[in-house]
Parts: structure tokens; C-alpha cells; sequence
């Protein structure tokens, strides 16, 4: 089986692999390709057959023309018989119809072929890397996923719709062209190999030299994409900071060495258009000459010779193709390589095998022993240290601690975003990693800091909740938290679009929105990782009453960044370095005078 080294998304970035790591990857990519295929395969014999039959029309014409020169036009010259002379004149009309028709129907056969390849693959590569968990998508970067949906893809459809077919028609035109010109003049066929020799080596030059080329602006055009999508999803920070003049000097640099490998590209295409042209001239010239020695000397037929020049000229035609050919090649591969990789990865957090049922939770949560490090059991670094904790159904959790305590790793523990590396974790009794996942999301709602807002209306935003509920449910949630004053204040109500102008909304109000979907969902256990950004006082009253009914009666996880929230908490847990240090109400832990208490020591007299 393939090595561990390359596995999934491991090792893309190296450039060199052992020869059972290539032979690793060659593998998965050859296994993607017949699992795109082998349900085409009928298309596929259809296309192969119409090719064949395009090429076989094609390459006949030269040696008609041939018979009709030496055959039927000495008989309509000498006796006046045009009739084999238009026979041959139909005949070729028929044979450039039939070919012209059969090259009309393969390129939708290709085309057809290409589109249900591509749309399978785009629609795999969005479903994986959807379902793929929390731990691929933090390490492997957006621009990434990116490049493999978009250039990737391009290069794998540029393959198939246009370079594949044409290499196939070359190859195909080119054997028979050479098989006919074999038996129409064998001599000339001998001339042609021995000038393979001297386009070998320029095609072999070609190769080589552009692989390096096109490796080169493959490397810079990636490059591209992730400055690109890292300015984009960062451009608050890029404004903030001031940053555009040394994001427009890197970009100019990048953009730069994308123009200069292009370059280099385009002038291997300078040295190679004009080297074919060159060869296929001098061989014309050379098949002419020799023939014309044996024409005078009756040892061939002017016709055999016309055709054995239209014959050289259509062998030497489609070959630049057959370059091109190889090159879409190596990047298509290159593409395959990477996408086969980001399908092989399998989602960390996997779905139970016999899973148990949870149809009303209660929402009691317990940790068992539960460590957990983000890199699995080898990673030295210990993020959740022994947790054991206890927490009873409807109680209200307050984490505060230091920055990288480990709360949000607690929290997303807890939401199965990542599963402990020792230990367990249950709700109601029951292993979350047993657990129906239906059930389980139901049960386990998270709302996160950014309080993601996707476009549509408010409305269909809150209804992600609960995807089922009526507009009366709806809006009843939205009360509930507080939300519906400035909803129906919206240009359109509930039926705002979210992004569009009149529809932006700030941050608090968009917090108020992601609370009337988390009450909406009513889950039995709530995890808010709760925003970071100051809002203005009323602001902030409004979300803390918000809060106050969104927590009601439910088990409650916040994160909290302000003490306001804790002063709601039933419990506080303050964490330091992946261990719980306090465990308490509000009113013990100031009373114990430990570090909560100095934190809300430092927090009353920020008030005063
Ligand atoms: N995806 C990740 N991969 C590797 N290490 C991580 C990852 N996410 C967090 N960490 C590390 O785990 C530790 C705990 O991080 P965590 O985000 O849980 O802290 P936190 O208490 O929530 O901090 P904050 O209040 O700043 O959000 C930190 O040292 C952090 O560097």
C-alpha cells in the first residue's frame, strides 16, 4: 500500500519523492482517473471509434488525388473518358464531407466527455473538502483549496478538451499517413523516418525545456492565488495596518516573475514553431527532389509523388500539437497528483460505525480523563491536560483564562470539531464519538466569534437553525433575543438580502442574528465563544438580555472575554495551560481570592 510519507495532502509541497512514494502517487492519481472513467466507458469507445474514423478519412485523400492524377486523368486526356475523373473528384468530395462531419461529431463527443469528468470531479473535491474536519482546514490553507478547485481543475479540463483529442488525432493521422505513404512510395516513407531523427531531438529539447518552464509558472501562478486570497480575507488588517504599499510591492514582485517564466515559456515556442516549420520544408523539399529524379526516370508516378509531398506536409502539420500536448500533460498530472491528494484525506473526526441514538438530550456533559494535543498522540505539546469535569444538565459555564489556555480547544472538543487524543467525552452518558451525528448536532449548537452571516436574507440566516421553521417561528426567535427591532427595520424586513447594500448590519446586531438561529435550533447544549470586539453599551445590554433568554434552560458553554457574562454564569472554570485551575461559583471563587478574583478585582476597578 501507498507510504505514509504522502498520504493525503502530506508532502505536497516537496519536490522530490522516493520511487515508491511517486509510484505511491502515480497509483492514487491512476485509481481517480478510473473512478472518473470507467462510468463513461461507453462514451468513451463512441468517441475512440469516431477518432479512428476521422483519421482513416483523412489521411485517404492524398493517395485519391494520386490515383486520379496517374489513373483517370490519362484516360479522360487519351480518350475522352471523364468518367473515372469525376469518380475520383465525388469520391474525394464524399471523403472530405464524411471526415469534415466526423471531426464535427468527435469534438462534441470530447467536449460532452470532458464536462461529465469535470463536473464529477469539481463536485467531489467540494463535497470532501466540505465534510473534511476542522483539523485539514486549519492546516491546510484556503488559497490551497482554492488553487485545487480553479488552476488545478483548469489544467486537468485543458487535458481533456482540447490536447488529449489532438494528440490522439496526430498520433492517429500521423500512423496512417505514414502507412500510406509507405505504400504509395516507400522510399519517401524511409526519407521521412531518417528526418525523425533531427524532430526527435527538437521535440525532445521542447520537453524538457518547457516542463522546467511551465513547472516554473505553475510555482508562481499558485504563488499568485494565495497573496491574492490572503489580501482579500485579510483586507480589514491590510487597511488597519497600513499595509497595501508593501502588499502592492510584493504582489508587483510575484507578478513579475509570473511574466518573466511566461516569457521564458514563449520563447521555447519561438524556437520550436519555426524548427518544424524548417524541418517539414526541408523534408518536402527533399521527397520532391528525389521524386522528381525518378519521375524523369518513369521509376514513379507524378500523382504518386503529389501525394507522397500532401503526405509529408500532413504528417509534420499536427505535430506542434503533439508538443503541446505533452506539456498540458505534465501539468494536468501535476493537478491530478494534488487533487488525488486532497481526496484521500479522510475526515479526522470520523462518524460512528454503530451509532447510538440521542432523540431528546438532556445535555449533562462529562469529561473523562481527557487529554488532547493537536497533532495526535506524537505531539510533545499537551494543549488539554487530565480534564475531568462534570457539568449537569441547564447549567451556564462561564471559561475565562489567560490567551492559549485552551479554552476554544475545551469548547471545540465539546462541539466534536476535533475528538480527545485520550480520554472521553460524553453527553447524557453517551461517547460523542458513538453518538448519532444528526443527533448530535442537533443536541450541540456552537456559535462562533465571527458570527458567520451567508448570503440570502435574515431570514433564511436564522432559519439555519432549524431549515423547517415558518416564518412565525422565525421571527418569534428573533424576539426572543431582541433581534426584531432592527430586523424589521431593514429595507426589506426579514427578507433582506444580508449582502447587499441596506442589508449590512453591525456586528452586534450580526451576533443578535446568530443568537436567534442558535434559539431557533434549541439545542440542548450551547457553546458561545463569545465576541471579542467592544460593543457600545447599549449594544452590549442588548446582547447580554439577549444571552440571558438564549440560556435559559439549556447546558451552556461561554467563553467569555467579559466579565459581564460571567456575572450570569452559574460556574466559572478558569483555565492556565490546559488545566482547570478554578472551579466555582462566581461568588466563591472572588471569595477564595485566586486569579478570578484578581481578574474582577482588575475588571471593578476598570469600572470605576
Ligand atoms: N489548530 C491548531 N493547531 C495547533 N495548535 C493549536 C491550534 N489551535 C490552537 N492551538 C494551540 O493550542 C493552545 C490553546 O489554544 P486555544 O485556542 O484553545 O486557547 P484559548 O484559551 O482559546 O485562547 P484565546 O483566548 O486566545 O482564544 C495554544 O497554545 C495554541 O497555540
Amino acid at each position: 500500500m501507498s507510504p505514509e510519507t504522502v498520504r493525503g495532502t502530506r508532502g505536497e509541497d516537496r519536490s522530490n519523492y522516493t520511487r515508491e512514494e511517486s509510484r505511491a502517487i502515480r497509483q492514487r492519481s491512476l485509481r481517480l482517473l478510473g473512478s472518473l472513467l470507467s462510468p463513461l466507458r461507453a462514451l468513451i469507445i463512441l468517441t475512440a471509434g469516431v477518432v479512428i474514423l476521422s483519421a482513416v478519412f483523412r489521411a485517404v485523400g492524398p493517395t485519391l488525388i494520386a490515383f486520379g492524377i496517374d489513373e483517370a486523368l490519362p484516360r479522360a486526356v487519351e480518350d475522352g473518358d471523364w468518367g473515372p475523373t469525376i469518380g475520383i473528384s465525388l469520391a474525394y468530395l464524399a471523403i472530405g464531407g464524411g471526415g469534415a462531419a466526423l471531426v464535427g461529431w468527435y469534438v462534441v463527443l470530447i467536449a460532452k466527455l470532458t464536462q461529465a469528468v469535470m463536473i464529477e470531479l469539481r463536485t467531489r473535491i467540494f463535497r470532501h473538502t466540505q465534510r473534511l474536519s476542522l483539523e485539514f482546514h486549519e492546516g491546510y490553507t484556503s488559497g490551497r483549496i482554492i488553487s485545487r478547485q480553479t488552476s488545478d481543475l483548469e489544467s486537468i479540463q485543458e487535458l481533456l478538451s482540447g490536447s488529449l483529442s489532438e494528440l490522439i488525432d496526430a498520433v492517429l493521422l500521423g500512423t496512417f499517413t505514414l502507412i500510406a505513404l509507405f505504400l504509395i512510395d516507400w522510399r519517401s516513407g524511409v526519407l521521412l523516418v531518417c528526418m525523425g531523427i533531427p524532430l526527435t531531438l527538437l521535440m525532445w529539447w521542447f520537453v524538457i525545456e518547457s516542463q522546467k518552464g511551465f513547472r516554473a509558472t505553475r510555482t508562481v501562478s499558485a504563488r499568485l492565488i494565495v497573496q491574492f486570497v490572503e489580501t482579500m480575507t485579510g483586507i480589514r488588517a491590510v487597511q488597519a495596518f497600513r499595509r497595501e504599499k508593501r502588499n502592492d510591492k510584493t504582489f508587483a514582485k510575484v507578478s513579475d516573475d509570473y511574466r518573466r517564466a511566461n516569457l521564458r515559456v514563449v520563447n521555447l515556442f519561438g524556437v520550436l514553431d519555426p524548427g518544424l516549420v524548417l524541418l517539414g520544408n526541408i523534408t518536402v523539399a527533399l521527397v520532391l527532389l528525389w521524386g522528381a529524379f525518378r519521375v524523369t526516370d518513369n521509376a514513379l508516378a507524378v500523382g504518386a509523388l503529389l501525394a507522397a509531398v500532401l503526405y509529408v506536409r500532413n504528417f509534420f502539420g499536427p505535430l506542434e500539437e503533439v508538443a503541446m500536448f505533452l506539456n498540458s500533460y505534465q501539468s494536468a498530472v501535476a493537478a491530478l497528483e494534488k487533487v488525488s491528494g486532497v481526496l484521500e484525506e479522510e475526515p479526522t473526526v470520523q462518524d460512528p460505525e454503530h451509532p447510538v441514538a440521542l432523540p431528546v438530550a438532556r445535555g449533562a456533559l462529562r469529561f473523562d480523563d481527557v487529554s488532547f494535543r493537536y497533532g495526535g498522540a506524537d505531539d510533545p505539546r499537551v494543549v488539554l491536560d487530565d480534564c475531568n469535569l462534570a457539568i449537569p444538565s441547564g447549567q451556564t459555564i462561564a471559561l475565562v483564562g489567560t490567551t492559549g489556555a485552551g479554552k476554544s480547544t475545551l469548547a471545540k472538543l465539546v462541539a466534536r470539531f476535533y475528538d480527545p487524543t485520550e480520554g472521553r467525552l460524553t453527553l447524557d452518558g453517551i461517547d460523542l464519538r458513538e453518538l448519532d451525528p444528526a443527533d448530535m448536532r442537533r443536541a450541540i449548537v456552537m456559535v462562533t466569534q465571527e458570527a458567520y452571516l451567508f448570503s440570502g436574507t435574515v431570514a433564511e440566516n436564522i432559519a439555519l437553525g432549524k431549515p423547517d421553521a415558518t416564518p412565525e417561528q422565525i421571527r418569534a426567535a428573533a424576539i426572543a433575543v431582541g433581534a426584531d427591532e432592527f430586523i424589521s427595520a431593514l429595507p426589506d424586513g426579514y427578507d433582506t438580502d444580508v449582502n447587499k447594500r441596506g442589508g449590512r448590519v453591525s456586528a452586534g446586531q450580526r451576533q443578535l442574528v446568530s443568537f436567534a438561529r442558535a434559539f431557533l435550533a434549541d439545542p440542548a447544549v450551547l457553546i458561545l465563544d463569545e465576541a471579542t470586539a467592544s460593543l457600545d453599551l447599549p449594544s452590549e445590554r442588548l446582547v447580554q438580555d439577549a444571552l440571558q433568554t438564549l440560556l435559559a434552560d439549556r447546558t451552556a458553554i461561554i467563553i467569555a472575554h467579559r466579565l459581564s457574562t460571567v456575572a450570569i454564569a452559574d460556574r466559572v472554570l478558569v483555565m492556565e495551560h490546559g488545566r482547570v485551575v478554578e472551579d466555582g461559583s462566581p461568588g466563591e471563587l472572588i471569595a477564595l481570592g485566586g486569579r478570578f478574583a484578581g481578574l474582577h478585582a482588575a475588571w471593578e476597578d476598570s469600572l470605576a
